[in-house]
């Protein structure tokens, strides 16, 4: 991979995001690229980027081989350098170019919302996988999947990659033979302009509730839902929940730049897709689609589908991944069998017990994702008991542990607190802010501060229709204690052990 200097300086200009260049030769090509002082540097461009970037680390990736520096003010005159507006952006159109445009040769479908966008993701990824063996990249919070081989997927840091990485990861999808790529995108991925340039294929938009408001993220709603919207305003085809939140201004951002034609609504009503549940199993849920109109009816995606996760929720995210499959035309059956064997690691995971009732292993974490699933529950199943083990963070989210008090209160019969990624704080100290806000007249509550205990508490005590819901970890195989990633072998696979122990 490389970069002509020359080429990168007038794409800069182009975009309106080149201050000033210093160049020594005109020719010069650079053969490297990173925003990280400590990776090699070889004949490299490195960016100054970053709330926390320090000028030593320019000086320290000097030494690793740098050619040019680009960044947003001098920090060295004896070296080439090119000085931006706009860093984020000044990355993201960079490194677009030094990988080749991969974009450019993948079908992108995106999706947004605030809970979601993994699930519905996974559930594309599997129906297109289907239909087109090995051509098919996923860009998920928990897992990035650039080719077939065990080799090309691993963890994922961010949501969204930085860009830099994004087109890194594109390229290696295409030299892999990847045609489409499936993916999450952030509001962070906005704001940072970490998809600065893209526009994608196919984008979805599930849902919006005050979330990711604070600090380090966005300032207030109103900027959580501008970076939001965008992802429409990026997008060549539209999906959007009818029944979302600010659906209107969600709406009009669409229209920015698609014609109605290209705009699909999904929801339980008044949508060019409805939905309709029919059955609901303990591992499964029936659910039908229905197109009220010609352009959803050009789609023939009318029927009934089997999905192997229950929540009505997922139902949504399987509505809005069905009309993007058809978008990308995979074929009904491959649709049928992809939504029937998805799986999504850590969401609606559930394992059957012999004699300590269901358990369900589910990522929901704050209180819109925990309602919706504890109103589910409580929904589909009347007679049993709700029962959870539930953590809040260390230093984030504070208003989860209100939210966590709520939803169990509305809907929870029984729940044990525990540590879920303290950080710095005392774990006891969160459950106990989270307890002083349930209502005892309607839960029993209990603290068990070591979690693996917790779990095993609870499984013990539960039997027959009861159900043990395991929240807000998913499969996250960590357990962050000030500032270090303890491993932690995942609420499934503590569920697993203790029932081998005790059931056999
Ligand atoms: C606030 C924010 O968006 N921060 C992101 C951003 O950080 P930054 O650009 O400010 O960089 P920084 O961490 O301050 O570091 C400064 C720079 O110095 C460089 N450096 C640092 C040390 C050194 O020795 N040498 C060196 O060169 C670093 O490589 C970096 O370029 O870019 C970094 C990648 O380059 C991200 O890791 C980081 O995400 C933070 C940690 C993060 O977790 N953000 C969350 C809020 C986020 O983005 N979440 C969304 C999901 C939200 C949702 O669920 O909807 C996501 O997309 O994941
Ligand atoms: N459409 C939905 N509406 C409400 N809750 C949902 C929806 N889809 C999933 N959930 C709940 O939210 C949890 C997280 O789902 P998922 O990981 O798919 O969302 P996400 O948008 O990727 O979340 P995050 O941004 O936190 O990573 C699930 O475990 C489930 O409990």
């Amino acid at each position: 991979m490389s970069l002509r200097v020359d080429k990168a300086i007038s794409l800069l200009k182009e975009h309106d995001l080149l201050v000033s260049s210093q160049i020594s030769d005109d020719k010069e090509v650079v053969t490297n690229i990173s925003y990280n002082s400590k990776e090699d540097q070889t004949d490299g461009i490195f960016f100054c980027k970053g709330n926390n970037f320090k000028a030593e680390y320019l000086q320290q990736a000097l030494t690793k081989g740098v050619k040019v520096y680009v960044a947003e003010k001098e920090y060295d005159k004896e070296v080439d350098h090119i000085i931006v507006n706009n860093i984020q952006k000044a990355l993201a159109l960079l490194s677009a170019a030094y990988f080749g445009n991969p974009e450019n040769d993948l079908f992108i479908i995106a999706f947004t919302g605030t809970k979601g966008k993994t699930t519905t993701s996974y559930f594309t990824y599997y129906m297109l996988k289907r239909a087109f063996p090995d051509q098919v990249a996923l860009f998920s919070t928990v897992d990035r999947i650039v080719g077939p081989k065990p080799e090309d997927k691993f963890k994922s840091d961010l949501t969204t990659p930085e860009s830099l990485d994004l087109f890194r990861d594109m390229h290696r999808a295409v030299q892999n033979g990847a045609k489409y790529l499936v993916m999450e995108v952030s509001s962070q991925a906005y704001k940072k302009d970490r998809v600065y340039g893209l526009t994608f294929d196919i984008g979805g938009f599930l849902n919006i509730t005050p979330d990711h408001i604070g600090e380090n993220e966005h300032p207030t709603f109103a900027d959580y839902l501008y970076c939001k919207k965008q992802l429409l305003i990026n997008s060549k085809v539209n999906i959007i929940n009818r029944q979302t939140n600010e659906f209107e201004i969600v709406h009009a951002a669409a229209k920015e730049t698609s014609s109605d034609y290209q705009i699909y609504l999904f929801g339980r009503k008044d949508a060019d897709v409805n939905i309709t549940s029919k059955e609901t199993t303990l591992s499964d849920s029936i659910f039908e689609l229905n197109a009220t109109d010609k352009k959803a009816e050009e789609l023939d995606l009318n029927g009934e589908y089997k999905l192997g996760l229950v929540g009505d929720f997922n139902e949504l995210n399987a509505a809005a991944a069905i009309i993007a499959a058809r978008i990308a035309k995979v074929d009904h059956k491959d649709i049928v069998e992809g939504l029937r064997s998805a799986r999504v690691p850590g969401r609606m995971e559930h394992i059957n017990t012999k004699n300590h009732g269901t358990i369900f292993v589910d990522y929901a974490h704050n209180y819109a994702s925990m309602k919706a699933l504890l109103g589910f529950l409580r929904e589909e199943y009347p007679k049993s008991k709700i029962k959870v083990v539930v953590g809040s963070p260390g230093n984030k989210g504070v208003s989860r542990r209100e939210g966590f008090a709520k939803a169990l209160t509305e809907s929870a019969d029984a729940a044990i607190l525990t540590t879920d990624d303290p950080a710095f704080e005392d774990p006891a100290d969160i459950c106990r802010q989270i307890d002083e806000k349930i209502d005892h007249s309607k839960v029993d509550v209990k603290t068990i501060i070591d979690r693996p205990s917790a779990i095993r508490e609870m499984i013990e005590t539960s039997s027959g229709d009861d159900i043990v819901v395991l929240a807000a970890k998913g499969d996250d195989p960590y357990q962050k204690i000030k500032g270090v990633d303890v491993p932690y072998p995942t609420d499934t696979v503590i569920a697993k052990g203790i029932l081998k122990d005790i059931e056999g």
